[in-house]
């Protein structure tokens, strides 16, 4: 793809992201990252290649995508501050935020821009991202081709035509990797109670957590039943899971991931004010 892809922000998010499109084979000349520190920025330049920019307007003119990954609470300064130069390119919009709305990002960056609304997930850093994308009415087929080809350069791309159904996509995948990072410190924790090696412990961990989620993605079996075919009858696991039901680890989950949720949909309430 010849076409530039700016992200203004080079933290977390965006780190993996790009981390994951030049592993991919996306060019590095036509990557920019902006950050005010270079300090943030010349590792990423220095280990991928990268061109870099602490002028957030600058880099917005030479570009045809731009993303948006800072923090949702800077987000209004940061727009309103390059929104001559977006206005002047009119480049497509792409923003990582968590809850910040399309309409009000549109409108804090002058108003009528084509803009995709992107929740990914930092295993996009190997490859392995999930992201839900909406697209708000000015984006072109042409445009939405370039985001899912963006995004799938780096994992799973959902699209979803209710922008509301983000938040829902926020707590399915976006914050999800945490989810499973704190399993692996609950099981590692376990594991060394039960005698094992605090390295053996999360390495098996973890290589059984990739093991079902690749045994899962290529069977057409649904997980209830890859789960009963783990449970001999009478058998270890069936007491494991049965402890995890009764200590009702589904309502749990589904009370964070509401609560997840409910955060995203707080969030716009509280920033998205114009
Ligand atoms: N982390 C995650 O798993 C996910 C994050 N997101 C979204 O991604 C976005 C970024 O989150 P995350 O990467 O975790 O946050 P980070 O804090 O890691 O990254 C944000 C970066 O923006 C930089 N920054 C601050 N001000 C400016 C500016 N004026 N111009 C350019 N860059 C600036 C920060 O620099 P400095 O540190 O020097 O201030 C920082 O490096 C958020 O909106 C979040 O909702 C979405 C999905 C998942
Ligand atoms: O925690 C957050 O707000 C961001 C959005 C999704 C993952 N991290």
């Amino acid at each position: 793809m010849a076409s530039t892809i700016t992200f203004i922000g080079a933290g977390n998010m965006a780190g993996a992201i790009i981390g994951g499109m030049i592993e991919s084979g996306f060019a590095p000349n036509d990557v920019i990252a902006t950050s005010p520190s270079d300090d943030v920025l010349a590792p990423l330049r220095e280990r991928l290649g990268i061109r870099t920019e602490t002028d957030n307007a600058a880099a917005v003119a030479e570009s045809d995508v731009v993303v948006l990954a800072v923090k949702p609470q800077i987000m209004r300064e940061v727009c309103e501050q390059m929104r001559d130069a977006v206005q002047a390119r009119r480049p497509l919009i792409v923003s990582v935020a968590a809850g910040l709305p399309a309409e009000t990002l549109e409108a804090w960056l002058g108003g009528e821009l084509p803009l995709v609304r992107c929740m990914p997930n930092t295993p996009a850093l190997v490859g392995a991202g999930a992201a839900g994308l909406y697209a708000n009415a000015r984006v072109d087929e042409d445009q939405r081709r370039l985001a899912t080809e963006l995004m799938e350069a780096v994992g799973l791309v959902e699209w979803v035509e209710d922008e509301a159904l983000l938040d829902a996509v926020t707590a399915v995948s976006g914050s999800a990797p945490a989810y499973f990072f704190l399993m692996f410190e609950a099981m590692e924790e376990a594991g060394v109670k039960l005698g094992l090696p605090a390295d053996t412990a999360r390495r098996l961990a973890m290589q059984t957590a990739l093991g079902a989620a690749k045994m899962a993605l290529s069977s057409d079996k649904p997980p209830a039943e890859l789960k009963r075919n783990v449970m001999s009858p009478g058998g270890t696991t069936e007491r494991a899971i049965a402890h995890l039901e009764d200590a009702e680890l589904r309502r749990i989950m589904g009370e964070a991931m509401t609560a997840c949720a409910d955060r995203a949909a707080e969030m716009a309430d509280e920033l998205g004010q114009r």
